[in-house]
């Protein structure tokens, strides 16, 4: 053992197992709780744990090592004013449990320590801990929750009455509405060689390499919070995405009613729309499917998922917890069906209209981290939305005051 692992922190997981390891993250006298989910990528983890869907959540990585190529800056911009590393604009995950942290780390982009990192954004970190009994327990028992100690008053984890802990659960909260933008902001395509095509995205918690694939696809990207009211303005723009984001999809139910009145908008039929992760979910709701949550969800870098339309088998990046139940899509009122099938468990990954130009992805094709195999759906998106330009041409479009983008910030407006 290091020196440095000699403070100790014990993980215990809600009417389950206790583990004692030693804490490199933030140390509380109080003790941290959440949902315990964990993921089987191999890389990554600046962007996972920045990535918004993933608040609340404790995270288990079944890489054994982990911290060894540090942290990248938080707050590096790139060409499009968006972060060039993090998938927010801070570590958004509750807790992290690792079997190996690697005290020295190294990598050309690396601007602190994991431990730092952890230490000062108040996020918990345990390590020395065996992650694949843990995973083997989940996989049996199911997502539950979880809690870290890391009082150094707690010598050993038989001192604990863990009954008379209270445990946060994440999914009884709208998480969303934390983790959005709290106003409509404007991200510009900085060179003029494309002709713009202008997007809004409803940000229910987005990735920043979700809106990276749009403005450098050519979009003006106009990205406003997860219950704006876009069925009156959605006329206005030439197509809607509709972003990933945490917690249980049925909380969301301004968005699922807004996309709703889209979907039922004689006006709007040809009007492209794209969602990823939750924003399948919420697109699903709309169109009067079933999500349920699973036994202990997806997260990885490397599932095989069959495309139904090319019948080829892609790798994808996934991050979820609930599922749109197969069985509710078939034979959907709107004309929606099955895209893409999960290879593993046969889960729903994507649906499609039969006529109109909108889908919908539960993998997260935007993969960061991640393959990029599944690009080529931002690339169909793009061709709708030219479509739809092309098809409209001439047609006025009139943006609504409180979206005029000269008023507009240039970033996420945060509580
Ligand atoms: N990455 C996401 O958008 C996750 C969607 C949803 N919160 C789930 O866990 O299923």
């Amino acid at each position: 053992m290091f020196d440095n692992e000699s403070h100790k922190a014990i993980f215990h997981i809600q009417n389950g197992p206790t583990f004692e390891g030693y804490s490199f993250g933030y140390n509380s006298d109080e003790h941290i709780s959440g949902e315990v989910v964990f993921t089987t990528s191999l890389v990554g983890y600046p962007e996972s744990m920045s990535d918004p869907s993933y608040k609340g959540q404790i995270i288990v990585f079944t890489q054994p090592l982990i911290g060894n190529y540090g942290v990248p800056s938080e707050t590096e911009k790139d060409e499009y004013n968006l972060l060039k590393f993090m998938e927010s604009t801070k570590l958004q995950c509750k807790a992290i449990i690792v079997s190996d942290y690697a005290w020295e780390y190294s990598h050309w982009t690396a601007k602190e320590s994991l431990q730092n990192w952890c230490e000062r954004s108040g996020v918990a970190a345990v390590g020395g801990v065996d992650t694949r009994y843990i995973v083997q327990y989940l996989r049996e028992q199911g997502s539950t929750l979880g809690c870290i100690i890391t009082n150094p008053e707690v010598t050993s984890q038989s001192e604990i009455d863990y009954k008379s802990l209270d445990f946060y659960d994440p999914g009884l909260e709208n998480l969303v509405s934390v983790v959005a933008t709290q106003k409509p902001y404007h991200i510009k395509y900085p060179h003029n060689d494309k002709e713009t095509k202008n997007v809004l995205l409803v940000d229910c918690g987005s990735k920043e390499n979700i809106v990276r694939c749009l403005v450098s696809r050519g979009a003006d990207v106009t990205v406003v919070p997860y219950n704006y009211p876009i069925h009156k303005v959605a006329k206005n723009y030439d197509g809607i995405f509709i972003s990933n984001g945490p917690g249980d999809p049925k909380h969301c139910t301004e968005t699922i009613n807004n996309l709703h009145t889209i979907l039922n908008d004689k006006d709007l039929t040809d009007l492209p729309i794209f969602g990823i992760c939750l924003g399948h979910q919420l697109l699903c709701l709309a169109a009067g499917c079933v999500t349920e949550k699973m036994k202990y969800g997806n997260r990885a870098h490397n599932i095989p998922t069959l495309d139904l339309i090319t019948k080829q088998c892609v790798i994808t990046s996934q991050n979820h917890g609930y599922v749109v139940s197969t069985n509710s899509l078939v034979n959907n009122e709107f004309g929606f069906k099955e895209y893409f099938v999960n290879l593993n468990d046969n889960t729903n990954e994507g649906m499609i209209h039969e006529s109109r130009p909108i889908f919908s992805t539960q993998f997260h094709p935007e993969a960061k981290g991640g393959p990029q195999d599944t690009s080529y759906l931002f690339d169909n998106y793009f061709k709708n939305i030219e479509e739809y330009k092309t098809k409209h041409a001439g047609q006025s479009k009139t943006v609504s005051d409180d979206l005029k983008v000269e008023s507009l910030p240039t970033e996420r407006v945060l509580i």
